[in-house]
């Protein structure tokens, strides 16, 4: 139900989550304001399903304007009870996967629950207060933990197969570190994180910006 009492379709309720973590990553990089349009390339949500889904929030854009940022995330917030925990899972315990379970989500709110792998000697074992369970135990925890995002480090072999298992078990959100391009159904949002775009990048910025302090010299 939202404030008035109308009751929200679970397929909007499942998006708002994604909607949170987005705006919220937004906000901490000073955005203030935001259109549907905008939120729409960056989650791959037609914006027109986002306009509805706000609504049902009481948000309503305003025309040349957009959302104002830091409101909607007071509106998800309290929706989500986002003092309350996320539980996250993670597929794919090699070495990627052992940073990352390592890694303190909490100050984020989120917590990774479970990690599932197919390597025997691991599953059974517990890292960081982790359990490891075996793929077959993947749907029943997910729905048993009211789990929606899931961290992919898997081989690229794997990645889609598994990808098709989470989103089978209710995954709605993926943060793919895997190179392969996920296929998903539209109500599944994938993040892609790639490090070595980034060091790219960074390594290309670098060169610009040096070679603009040698064109000032000359
Ligand atoms: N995005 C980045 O910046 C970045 C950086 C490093 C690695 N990667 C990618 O992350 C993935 C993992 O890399 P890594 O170095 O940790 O590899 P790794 O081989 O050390 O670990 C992979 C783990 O996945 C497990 N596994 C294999 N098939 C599985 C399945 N079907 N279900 C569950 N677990 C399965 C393996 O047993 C192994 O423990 C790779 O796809 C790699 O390309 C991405």
């Amino acid at each position: 139900m939202n404030k008035v009492g109308q009751q929200i379709p679970k397929v909007t309720a499942r998006r708002l989550p994604v909607y949170y973590r987005y705006l919220d990553r937004l906000a901490s990089l000073g955005v203030r304001r935001i259109s549907s349009a905008e939120i729409s390339r960056s989650l791959n949500i037609d914006p027109a399903t986002i306009r509805r889904d706000l609504s049902y929030l009481g948000a309503l854009g305003k025309k040349g304007y957009g959302y104002d940022v830091q409101y909607l995330i007071q509106f998800l917030r309290e929706f989500l009870k986002q003092d309350e925990m996320t539980h996250v899972v993670l597929i794919g315990v090699g070495n990627l996967g052992t940073a990352l379970i390592q890694y303190d989500f909490l100050k984020n709110n989120a917590l990774i629950v479970a990690a599932f792998e197919t390597d025997p000697t691991k599953i059974g074992q517990e890292i960081n207060g982790v359990p490891i369970y075996s793929l077959d135990r993947m749907e029943g925890i997910i729905k048993k933990e009211d789990v929606l995002v899931a961290v992919l480090a898997v081989p690229v072999h794997a990645a889609q197969g598994v990808t098709n298992q989470l989103v089978r078990s209710g995954i709605k959100g993926v943060l793919n570190f895997t190179p392969t391009r996920l296929q998903v159904p539209e109500e599944v949002v994938i993040h892609h994180i790639d490090l070595s775009i980034e060091l790219q990048s960074l390594i290309y910025f670098m060169k610009n910006t040096n070679a603009g302090i040698v064109d000032e010299d000359e």
